[in-house]
């Protein structure tokens, strides 16, 4: 049996998107998503983006990580869904209903509302969450934000000095992460700007995470570093990031699609 799929990115975070609206799709098991997404035996991606129909939505939306693994949100495969869609969309994921529409400066999509307390990031045991006594190596005082999916942030002095590839696994592992955790390391650059690096869960570093930058931005607003609109920059590119009065977060930026194609599902199943 045959799949189409169509690749796309957010500022470099890859995905291939699976559409099954138009037509059936197999169980999407952990391990066929990590087939799919191996860079050297399967289509390759950072994430699985998986389409179909929603009772409460115009559509639903699933995201898989490399490693197999579900997560609740991801910012960037929603804007490129969002481009795909090509006009404005309400889009049930397991974070919660986005909406999406297509901008001047790219897709904007309303992430929702950020959350905070301890057990909805959620953390091992209760703590507080604007600023962690918790520290790994020089990586201390992080904060957390959960928007859909979860985040610890670290704010240093100098984001490129972070040996990421190292550190990032072994506290998205640590067991005060029940669910395992994105992890962003930040440098304010003014009261308008973020440089941004991200180690994702499941994923390991991206060129760019939508809702790394969100999290982020909005820990740094919490903590009265900036103000309610920031450009983050990652090393895929720049993300625009609005805390709006109301709690809703909207991220504003561009998706490209790259190329369509289809593979023969019995290749990838085991
Ligand atoms: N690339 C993403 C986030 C994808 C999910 C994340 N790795 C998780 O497991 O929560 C984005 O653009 O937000």
């Amino acid at each position: 049996m045959r799949i189409g799929f169509v690749k796309m990115h957010g500022l470099g975070n890859d995905f291939v998107v699976l559409d099954g609206r138009s037509e059936a799709l197999p169980e999407i098991t952990t391990t066929l998503a990590a087939a799919l997404a191996n860079r050297h035996t399967g289509i390759g991606c950072d994430q699985l983006v998986v389409l179909d129909g929603s009772d409460v939505a115009d559509f639903r939306m699933r995201f898989f990580n490399a490693d197999g693994s579900e997560s609740g949100a991801c910012g960037n495969a929603s804007r490129a869904v969002g481009l795909l869609h090509g006009r404005p969309a309400r889009i049930e994921t397991l974070g919660g209903i986005l909406t999406t529409e297509p901008s001047e400066a790219g897709i904007s999509v309303d992430m929702g509302v950020p959350r905070f307390d301890w057990d909805a990031i959620p953390l091992g045991f209760a703590m507080d969450t604007l600023t962690m006594p918790v520290g790994w190596e020089d990586l201390v005082g992080p904060t957390a934000v959960n928007v859909g999916n979860p985040h610890v942030i670290f704010f240093t002095p100098d984001t490129d000095a972070v040996d990421l590839a190292r550190i990032g696994p072994i506290i998205e592992h640590d067991p005060l992460f029940p669910q395992r955790i994105n992890v962003n390391v930040a440098t304010i650059t003014s009261r308008s700007a973020i440089r941004l690096r991200v180690w994702e869960r499941g994923s390991g570093i991206t060129l760019a995470c939508g809702t790394g930058a969100c999290a982020t931005a909005v820990g740094a607003m919490r903590r009265g570093l900036v103000d309610r609109r920031v450009e983050v920059t990652l090393p895929g590119g720049v993300l625009v990031i609005e805390w709006g009065t109301d709690g809703r977060i909207t991220m504003t930026g561009p998706a490209t699609e790259a190329f369509r194609g289809s593979f023969e599902l019995s290749d990838y199943l085991a």
